[in-house]
C-alpha cells in the first residue's frame, strides 16, 4: 500500500496505528513486523507512540533505521560487532591520510575532504563502476587513489563504513539465498516511514525482503523529498504503482499544522512542479492570517524587522520556543546570529555555523590588517608575511624571511639583483602604511582593489576552475560584517566576544533552555513551530545559484515548500532588494507564492 501523505497530516500517526491495526486485529505476531525509518530519533520516536497507543511497556515489533536494519543482518551472517563500524572521526583520519598521499594541497582541507566522502558515498550507493566514474572534488586520478587507499584501509582493519553495510547487505542478499528466505520468513510485513528519500540500494534491499508476499506499506510526501543530493530518489516513490501494480493509494490530504492560508500559499507554490503526485491538500484550521511577504532594502533592514516582531511577542507573552527562522544554507545567518547577541534574544541553532574567520580568504585579509596596524610600530610578524606574500603574486621565496619579525630594508637587500621584486616590496610596505591609516572597511577595500586581492583571487578560481563569486563572495560577506567597527581592535574584540557566545550557547543547547530555533530549511524537516520567518527569500539563495537542472530546481522548491509548511499560525516570508552590496531579485518562489 502507498501512503501519500501531505505535510502536517500525522503520518507518524498513521505507521503507528497500522501496525496496531496488523497485531491486533489482523492477528499478525508482532516479531513479523518490520517498521523501517531514516534517523534513529525516529525509529524511537514511533516506538514510544506504538507503545503508548497499545498501553504496553515493551513489543517484539522491530523499530530500526535502515542501517540498524542492515547491519543486524550482517552481523547474524558475518559474527559483526560494533567494533566493525567506522567511526565517523576514523573516516576522516583515514581519508585525511589518503589526501596527504595525494599531495593535493587544499586550501580549504575540511570543505575536501568532506566533498571526497560524500563522493565516496555516492559511488558506493549507486555501485558505480570505479573506474568510469568521473571525479568532481578533485581530479579523477587522485579520487580513484583515494578511494582505493580508503577502502584497503578498511578491509585491512575488518571495518566498514555505512555505505558498505548496504552494499554488503544487498550482495549477501542477493548471493545467499537460504539467508534471504531466512530474513523474508521473518519480516513478513514491512513499513517504511518518509519513503521519498529512499535511496536505489536501500529499495533494492527492501524489495528482497518483501518478497515474495510484498506486504510492503510505504508512507511519504513526494513534494518533501530534499535529499537527492545525497542520493535520495524520488522518482522510486513516483514509480512504486509501477513496481507494484496491486498497490492501493491512500492520500492523506488534510494538514492538521498550518492554517488554510499557509497551506494555500505552500501548495501553489508546488503547484509549479513537474514531477509529482497532483493532490490537493486542505487545512483542518481554516482560521488564520496570511502569509506576510516584505521586501526590505538590505539585511540590517529585514533582521531589525524580524527582531522587532519576536520582541514584540515575547513582550505579549510567547516564548522564544514557538518561533523559527528558517534559512537555505548554514553560512547565512552569521549577520543575524551577531545581531540576536547583541539584543540579548536567546536562540539554539540546529545546524553548525562555519566561522566565516575561520575560512582561507578572511585568514588572508587579516593578515593585511595585522601587518598594517604592526608596521606603525615596526614589528610585522613573518607569519603574516608569508601568508600573503604571493597573495597576489609578488615573486618573494620563503628563504627571504629568516627572522620571526619583517625587515623591510632586510627583504629589499636580498633581492637587490631583481629590482621588479624590490618594486612590488616597496608598493606592500607604502600599501600598508595607507591600511593603517583606515577603517577596518576601508581597509577591506583597500586590499581588496588596490594591493590586487580581488585579481589575486579570479585569477586562483580561474586557475582552480571555480566560480570567481564563490571566492568573492567572501570578501562581500567580511565587509558586512566589518561595517560599524572604528578599529582593527574593536571589530577583533567583537569577534572574540562572538566566539565565546557561539561555544556558551553551544553547551545551552544540551539543556532545554527557551530560544528562538535558527534552522536551515533542510534541519527543519519535521518540525514544526506557531511562528516562522523565512529569510533572504531572494534568486541565487532559494533557489539556490547552483541549480543547473530542472530537477534541481523541482528540488529547490520542495525545500521551500518544507520550509513554510513548518509554521503552524504565522509565516513570514522576507527578501532583500540588496545583498552584500549587489542588486537582489526577489526568489521565483515568492512570486508563485503571491500569484492567485
Ligand atoms: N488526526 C489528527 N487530528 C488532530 N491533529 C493531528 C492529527 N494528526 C496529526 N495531528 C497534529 O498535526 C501536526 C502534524 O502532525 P505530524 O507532525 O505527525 O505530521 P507529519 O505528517 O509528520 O508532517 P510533516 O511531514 O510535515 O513533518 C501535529 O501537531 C500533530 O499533533
Amino acid at each position: 500500500m502507498l501512503v501519500l501523505a501531505g505535510p502536517g497530516s500525522g503520518k507518524t500517526m498513521v505507521l503507528t496505528w497500522r501496525v496496531r491495526y496488523l497485531t491486533e486485529v489482523c492477528h499478525i505476531h508482532p516479531g513479523e513486523i518490520l517498521v523501517i525509518t531514516f534517523t534513529k530519533a525516529a525509529a524511537r520516536e514511533m516506538k514510544e507512540r506504538y507503545l503508548k497507543l497499545t498501553n504496553s511497556s515493551s513489543t517484539a515489533v522491530s523499530f530500526g533505521t535502515f542501517h540498524a536494519v542492515f547491519f543486524q543482518i550482517l552481523k547474524l551472517a558475518y559474527g559483526y560487532g560494533a567494533d566493525n563500524i567506522l567511526r565517523e572521526e576514523q573516516k576522516y583520519q583515514f581519508l585525511r591520510e589518503a589526501v596527504y598521499k595525494q599531495k593535493l594541497e587544499p586550501d580549504d582541507e575540511a570543505e575536501l575532504i568532506g566533498s571526497i566522502a560524500a563522493e565516496i558515498s555516492k559511488v558506493k550507493n549507486d555501485r558505480m563502476n570505479l573506474q568510469e566514474y568521473k571525479a568532481a572534488s578533485c581530479d579523477t586520478k587522485s579520487f580513484t587513489a583515494i578511494f582505493n587507499e580508503y577502502d584497503n584501509r578498511l578491509r585491512r582493519s575488518n571495518q566498514i563504513d555505512f555505505d558498505d553495510m548496504l552494499v554488503y547487505c544487498y550482495e549477501l542478499l542477493k548471493e545467499r539465498k537460504d539467508i534471504l528466505g531466512a530474513w523474508q520468513r521473518k519480516f513478513r510485513y514491512i513499513l517504511v516511514d518518509e519513503f521519498q528519500d529512499i535511496n536505489r540500494l536501500q529499495y533494492d534491499i527492501v524489495r528482497m525482503l518483501a518478497a515474495p508476499e510484498n506486504n510492503l506499506f510505504i508512507v511519504g510526501d513526494d513534494d518533501q523529498s530534499i535529499y537527492r543530493f545525497r542520493g535520495a530518489k524520488p522518482e522510486i516513490m513516483l514509480h512504486f504503482e509501477e513496481d507494484y501494480p496491486k498497490a492501493e493509494r491512500v492520500l492523506l490530504d488534510m494538514n492538521y499544522r498550518c492554517s488554510q492560508p499557509i497551506v494555500e500559499g505552500a501548495c501553489r507554490v508546488i503547484e509549479h512542479n513537474r514531477q509529482r503526485f497532483a493532490k490537493k491538500i486542505q487545512a483542518k484550521n481554516q482560521q488564520g492570517p496570511p502569509i506576510l511577504h516584505h521586501q526590505f532594502r538590505d539585511q540590517d533592514e529585514e533582521y531589525a524587522c524580524v527582531i522587532d516582531k519576536i520582541k514584540t511577542y515575547r513582550e505579549k507573552g510567547g516564548s522564544y520556543r514557538d518561533v523559527a527562522i528558517l534559512f537555505r544554507t548554514n553560512t547565512q545567518p552569521r549577520k543575524l546570529v551577531e545581531e540576536l547577541i547583541s539584543e540579548g534574544i536567546p536562540f539554539r541553532m540546529r545546524d553548525t555555523l562555519p566561522n566565516l574567520y575561520d575560512h582561507w580568504i578572511v585568514k588572508d585579509v587579516f593578515a593585511y590588517l595585522h601587518m598594517a596596524r604592526d608596521l606603525k610600530k615596526g614589528m610585522v610578524k613573518r607569519s603574516d608575511f608569508l601568508q600573503v606574500m604571493n597573495r597576489p603574486r609578488r615573486y618573494l621565496g620563503r628563504e627571504c624571511l629568516e627572522d620571526e619579525l619583517v625587515s623591510w630594508e632586510a627583504l629589499l637587500t636580498w633581492y637587490d639583483d631583481k629590482p621588479w621584486v624590490c618594486e612590488r616590496i616597496e608598493k606592500l610596505e607604502k600599501d600598508l602604511k595607507m591600511c593603517g591609516m583606515l577603517s577596518p572597511t576601508g581597509a577591506l577595500h583597500y586590499i581588496r582593489n588596490i594591493i590586487g586581492y580581488e585579481e589575486y583571487l579570479k585569477e586562483y578560481a580561474d586557475y582552480k576552475g571555480r566560480k570567481p563569486e564563490d571566492l568573492l563572495g567572501i570578501l562581500d560577506e567580511l565587509r558586512e560584517l566589518a561595517a560599524g567597527f572604528k578599529s582593527l581592535e574593536e571589530w577583533e574584540a567583537r569577534i572574540t566576544a562572538i566566539r565565546a557566545e557561539l561555544l556558551r550557547q553551544a553547551k545551552e543547547r544540551e539543556q532545554n533552555t527557551d530560544g528562538v530555533s535558527l534552522s536551515t530549511m533542510h534541519s527543519s524537516k519535521g518540525l514544526e513551530y506557531r511562528i516562522v520567518f523565512l529569510i533572504d527569500a531572494n534568486e541565487g539563495i532559494t533557489p539556490h545559484k547552483r541549480v543547473l537542472f530542472e530537477e534541481d530546481m523541482e528540488e529547490e522548491r520542495r525545500l521551500f515548500y518544507v520550509a513554510m509548511t513548518r509554521a503552524k499560525e504565522l509565516l513570514y516570508v522576507f527578501s532583500v532588494k540588496k545583498l552584500y552590496g549587489k542588486k537582489a531579485d526577489r526568489s521565483r518562489f515568492v512570486d508563485e507564492l503571491l500569484d492567485e
